[in-house]
């Protein structure tokens, strides 16, 4: 790291003061449902109730999509009526429609769901089949309805700074989106840059839009690290006062219809930086690093989180000594 860079983070973390943060946990959706092999129902229901007993206090736990386009959230309805709620935590799910609304409400134990809309037409077209007008006001109707029947509603803005099919993305629509998901009840929008190609200066700019027409505690980042740049972007919202992000245990996932894009952040790293800013985040980052190396060896697949590689590297030299 340079100086410049040092000084600069130096500067940045002491206009931070500590506090409470909240990490959502998306690994069991947004971290699966991109995976080629389908994972066996009970090894979801057992990550969610792991991650349950972590100390995070939301864990996204399915889709209520189509299983044609999504085949690996088909399992929606099994997902939902076998996890443990536990006290205290909330498990949203994914609605894109009237559809998945009316399946979510029939499973009886769907508290809380999340709406997604993009701030890029090619990606809509993509993910939803529908514009992003078209999406946005089978949206606000669904919105109202979940409302209505006495659920919370997340909303998503995706490709947050820039489309793999329309290139960059302007900050105004991201800020006009947000306001619109506001406006029809959302209790927070996560502003999701899909594809990871934020960085610090393009992420400012964008969160400075938002800013102007939503406060920041109506905010949630969702930073995708393909570039490497997740942290830093988190701690650009954090330095803009935002005090939620989400995040995918190990870094899993990536959204089936944003070719190249990889995981999400990793939580494992994201909390290590949570407290080492004096956070309070109510998370255990040694029971999230147990997680990950189960979760890992589960699916077989090398960790994306360094955090994780750096602490379970030390236990495997520490056992062997
Ligand atoms: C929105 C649709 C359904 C439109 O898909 P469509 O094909 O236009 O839908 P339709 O209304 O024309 O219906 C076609 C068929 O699908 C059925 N159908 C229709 N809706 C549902 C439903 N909800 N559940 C189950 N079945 C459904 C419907 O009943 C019908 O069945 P058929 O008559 O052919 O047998 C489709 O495009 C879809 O499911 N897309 C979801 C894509 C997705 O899940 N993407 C990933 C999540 S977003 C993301 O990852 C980004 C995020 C949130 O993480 C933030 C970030 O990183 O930016």
């Amino acid at each position: 790291m340079s100086s410049q860079t040092l000084r600069l983070l130096i500067c940045s973390s002491r206009k931070i003061s500590s506090g409470k943060f909240k990490v959502v946990e998306v690994g069991a959706r947004d971290g699966l449902q991109n995976e080629k092999r389908i994972i066996p129902a009970a090894d979801k229901i057992e990550l969610i109730n792991r991650l349950s007993k972590s100390g995070l206090s939301t864990v996204e736990a399915t889709s209520f999509v189509s299983p044609k386009w999504v085949p690996q959230m088909a399992d929606h309805k099994e997902i939902m009526s076998k996890i443990t709620q536990f006290p205290g935590v909330s498990y949203p799910v994914l609605v894109p429609n009237a559809a998945g609304l009316k399946n979510a409400l029939a499973t009886g134990n769907v508290k809380e769901i999340a709406v997604f809309g993009a701030a890029s037409e090619g990606f809509s077209k993509k993910n939803v089949n529908s514009s992003v007008e078209e999406s946005l006001t089978k949206l606000e109707a669904v919105t109202k309805e979940a409302i209505e029947n006495g659920l919370m509603v997340r909303g998503y803005v995706s490709c947050v700074i820039g489309c793999p099919y329309d290139g960059n993305t302007e900050p105004k629509v991201v800020a006009q989106i947000t306001e619109r998901l506001l406006k029809a009840g959302c209790y927070e929008v996560s502003l999701g840059d899909t594809i990871g190609v934020g960085s610090a200066g393009s992420v400012r700019k964008m969160l400075d839009a938002v800013l102007s027409v939503a406060p920041r505690e109506k905010l949630a980042v969702h930073m995708h690290d393909t570039y490497g740049q997740a942290l830093a972007n988190v701690l650009v919202a954090i330095e803009k006062g935002i005090r939620v992000a989400d995040s995918s245990i190990a870094g899993l996932g990536g959204c089936p219809y944003a070719k190249g894009a990889t995981g999400n952040l990793a939580t494992e790293d994201l909390v290590y930086m949570l407290h080492g800013l004096g956070f309070d985040t109510g998370i255990d980052l040694t029971c999230l690093v147990s997680i990950s190396e189960w979760i890992c060896t589960k699916m077989e697949r090398q960790n994306a989180s360094r955090v994780a590689s750096a602490i379970i590297a030390n236990k495997t030299k520490a056992q062997a000594a």
